[in-house]
């Protein structure tokens, strides 16, 4: 057995990188960036009011009387030049006349005709923002998964389209006589196949076009025909029959042709994890259990997805205090699910792999390193955050 850190490895260099595509702006939400782009002005492009009042040359004095000799308001700039005594009214956004170098707000102003009576008095710079302050002409954006920020920011740097890594396609197929979809009557041993349904939405909202193949039975004759339909992918993904037992077919492919890279993995759960390729396709064995199957999607194909797309792909760590105490862990490296109550991690109790009610009410995932010894409430442990759409 290897270490989950040799398995995650081996997942990172199986993958492919994806091809570069470009893409409208407006189309680019959670795509990634595939090279660093350029800002193609200065942001702001000129020195503007940050507030709506009168552009001042020079100091002024409380009481003093100044003559308003125009109007700047956003896309209209003043074209005349200013002198000491003077003002221009200006508004938010509009170009700062030249040599203003002061903006009075409106409030500490008093209005008589076309003068105005100064009520107190700016200091130099106040309340303009100089050309560039934001980013310059040339400022780089590196390769990034593209959040609205980072979507407003290279809208503002003037790019109307964008180099983006092609989305990998992720075939995923289920495997057992017991499977069937939500929804459908279940048969005497029967049982849902949710980790399909769950993988879906993990690879979607990562930035992967994930599809379901049609459930494949326990017969290697059909196992081979099912992979063959999902070939056309950048990566299979197989649920279920990776472990050790007569029906488990997956684990048996590599007597039919498989290029085997590596079979179990000393973790908990997910220990049948298997990977290789079929036929030259990138192919990943996750084990049936439910929270198996769902674990070693965050902590492996998350990893290839990333990888995949040009990005860091190893995952990010917390450092997490207990709020519960642990056992002492056995042999293999254990994931377990935990929940954040004021910043501290409550591990539960129970964590089977068959519980994916307790899955969804996790929050991270506990790592504990193999015969760790027993932890107490305030020590210090490592975690990775599930990935979830229920914190804003
Ligand atoms: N003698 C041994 N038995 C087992 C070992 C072992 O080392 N020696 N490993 C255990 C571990 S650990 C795991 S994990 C499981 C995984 O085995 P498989 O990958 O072969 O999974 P299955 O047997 O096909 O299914 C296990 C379990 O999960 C249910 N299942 C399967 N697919 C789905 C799905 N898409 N959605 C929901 N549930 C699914 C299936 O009905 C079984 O109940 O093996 C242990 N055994
Ligand atoms: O490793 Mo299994 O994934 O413990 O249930």
């Amino acid at each position: 057995m290897i270490s989950v850190q040799e398995a995650r490895d081996h997942l990172i260099a199986l993958m492919p990188t994806m091809p570069v595509e470009t893409v409208p702006i407006a189309k680019a939400s959670g795509r990634v960036l595939a090279a660093p782009i350029e800002a193609r002005h200065d942001q702001p492009p000129f020195a503007a009011s940050a507030m709506d009042g009168y552009a001042l040359a020079g100091p002024v004095e409380v009481g003093e009387r100044l003559t308003v000799i125009g109007e700047a308001a956003a896309g209209h700039p003043f074209d005349g030049r200013l002198a000491q005594g003077e003002a221009v009214r200006i508004f938010t956004g509009a170009p700062v006349p030249e040599p203003a170098d002061r903006v009075l707000i409106q409030e500490d102003a008093r209005g008589e005709g076309n003068g105005i009576e100064v009520l107190d008095a700016p200091r130099e710079g106040l309340h303009i923002r100089p050309a560039g302050g934001d980013f310059g002409r040339g400022d780089r954006m590196a390769p990034r998964r593209l959040g609205f920020a980072d979507l407003a920011l290279a809208a503002a740097m003037g790019h109307g389209d964008l180099p983006v890594r092609r989305r990998p396609r992720i075939s995923i197929l289920m495997t057992g006589d017991e499977l069937r979809h939500p929804g459908e009557t279940l048969p005497p041993g029967g049982i849902v196949a949710s980790n399909g349904y769950g993988l879906l939405a993990l690879l979607s909202n990562a930035g992967a076009l994930p599809r379901l193949l049609p459930i494949a039975p326990d017969d290697p004759k059909l196992l081979i025909a099912a992979l063959e339909t999902g070939l056309d992918a950048d990566l299979m993904v197989t649920i279920g029959g990776a472990s050790v037992g007569a029906h488990d077919l997956v684990a048996g492919l590599g007597r039919d042709g498989m290029d085997l890279v590596f079979h179990k993995v000393r973790m908990r759960p997910g220990k049948p994890l298997l990977a290789g390729r079929w036929r030259g396709t990138p192919l990943i064995g996750l084990p049936g259990n439910p929270v198996s199957a769902l674990v070693c999607g965050v902590i492996f194909l998350l990893p290839a997805l990333r990888a995949s797309l040009g990005l860091p792909a190893e995952p990010t760590m917390l450092d997490l205090r207990l709020a519960t105490p642990v056992r002492e862990n056995g042999p293999r490296e254990h994931y377990m699910r935990g929940r954040l109550v004021s910043g501290a991690v409550e591990v539960f109790d129970r964590q089977d792999s068959s519980l994916l009610s307790v899955l969804a009410d996790a929050d991270v995932l506990v790592i504990r390193p193999p015969n760790d010894p027993a932890r107490s409430i305030g020590d210090v442990v490592a975690a990775i955050a599930l990935p979830s759409v229920n914190r804003f």
